[in-house]
């Protein structure tokens, strides 16, 4: 089931690039990151040769693919798009090396699912524009040795810790992008809402903002859902009673959680005496999938201090007791009695 508050892309996101912020300026929070970036680009347009090689790392919509756009819109240079899962052979990333033209930038998504041999290209590649070509088979083969214009590569990865230290090592400009904050978020909903055409107030942009779990896609996905919402339920503009009550509909909670993520803190809370209990013991509980709580539910609940993993399972914390029993004391209050 497509979910509401993922922070992976979805078909749902399709619109995003028209929300897409194409020039530094117009790029918001990540001041610091912003920043570097900003003084790397001017020195290398007044020495006109391309930017140093560029890893950008950090979890899933937070910007890692528009700020390469930024950085290529800024440069004055074309940019080619990959990922590494999409280079199936060392010839295809040689074929791209080749065809790159002078300054441009090749950005590689999803960087740390290179096979290790095809990333073995990147290393001369990176280091010194050369390419080897392997001519013929067998004992006839030759290897000539190619040499590239100078280019920037932009990897971006969710996993840094998955990269390795020799392909790391020759990036001139590592940055970690960091989750946004709600005044952040809310001038992104902002932003978005006036590309939308779409009539909101402010509060209910920091509402939006508050349960976007600190991610700008998540904002934007509620947006647009908010925005469905107004029209059909509504006159039309997002007010703040109008999205409280359509965040309401939606299940997103104050927190940004949803009704999964609820059922695993009740669950922990109610069923196992807070905890420590087993993942697997959690999934039975409430019919998820192991991998899925782990890999998309679990570590937002554990960021936000919600749940802790201990060697002898995951712990509800008292953040966690006391959210989930307002909760509770709401719907009881309600006469909904779930
Ligand atoms: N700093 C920002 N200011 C305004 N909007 C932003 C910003 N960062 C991201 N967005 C919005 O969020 C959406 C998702 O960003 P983007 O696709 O760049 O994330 P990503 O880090 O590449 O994600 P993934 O890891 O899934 O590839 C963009 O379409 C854009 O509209
Ligand atoms: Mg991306």
């Amino acid at each position: 089931m497509e979910r509401l508050l993922d922070n992976k892309f979805s078909v749902e996101d399709v619109h995003e690039e028209s929300l897409r912020p194409k020039m530094l300026e117009e790029y918001i929070g990540q001041k610091k990151v912003k920043e570097k970036i900003k003084i790397f680009i001017e020195a290398a347009k007044k020495r006109k040769e391309p930017l140093d090689h560029v890893l950008l790392y950090g979890p899933p919509g937070l910007g890692k693919t528009t700020l390469a756009n930024i950085i290529a819109n800024e440069m004055g240079v074309d940019i080619k798009v990959t990922s590494g899962p999409a280079i199936e052979r060392a010839g295809d990333l040689v074929a791209i090396l080749t065809n790159i033209g002078e300054n441009n930038i090749l950005f590689i998504d999803e960087i740390h699912r290179l096979n290790r041999t095809i990333e073995e290209v990147l290393y001369p590649a990176m280091e010194d524009k050369k390419v080897d070509i392997v001519i013929g088979k067998g004992p006839s083969a030759k290897t000539i040795r190619l040499t590239l214009p100078p280019f920037t590569l932009i990897g971006a990865t969710t996993r840094a810790g998955l990269l390795s230290s020799p392909l790391r090592d020759r990036f001139g400009i590592i940055e970690r992008l960091d989750y946004y904050t709600v005044e952040e978020l809310s001038q992104i909903v902002m932003r978005s809402a006036s590309i939308l055409k779409c009539d909101i107030e402010k509060e209910a942009c920091i509402e939006i903002a508050k349960r976007s779990r600190g991610t700008p896609r998540v904002a934007n996905r509620l947006l647009r859902r908010l925005r469905d919402y107004a029209m059909v339920k509504h006159t039309g503009s997002i007010t703040y009673e109008v999205a409280k009550s359509g965040l309401e509909m939606f299940e997103v909670d104050e927190y940004g959680l949803d009704l999964v993520d609820r059922n695993i803190l009740e669950a922990i809370v109610y069923k196992f005496g807070g905890g420590p209990v087993g993942l697997s013991t959690i999934a039975a509980a409430i019919g998820e999938d192991e991998g899925t709580i782990e890999d998309i539910y679990e570590p937002y609940l554990i960021q936000e201090g919600f749940l802790v993993k201990t060697a002898r399972g995951r712990v509800a914390t008292q953040k966690a007791i006391s959210h989930i029993a307002k909760i509770k004391f709401k719907l009881n209050e309600s006469g909904d009695k779930r």
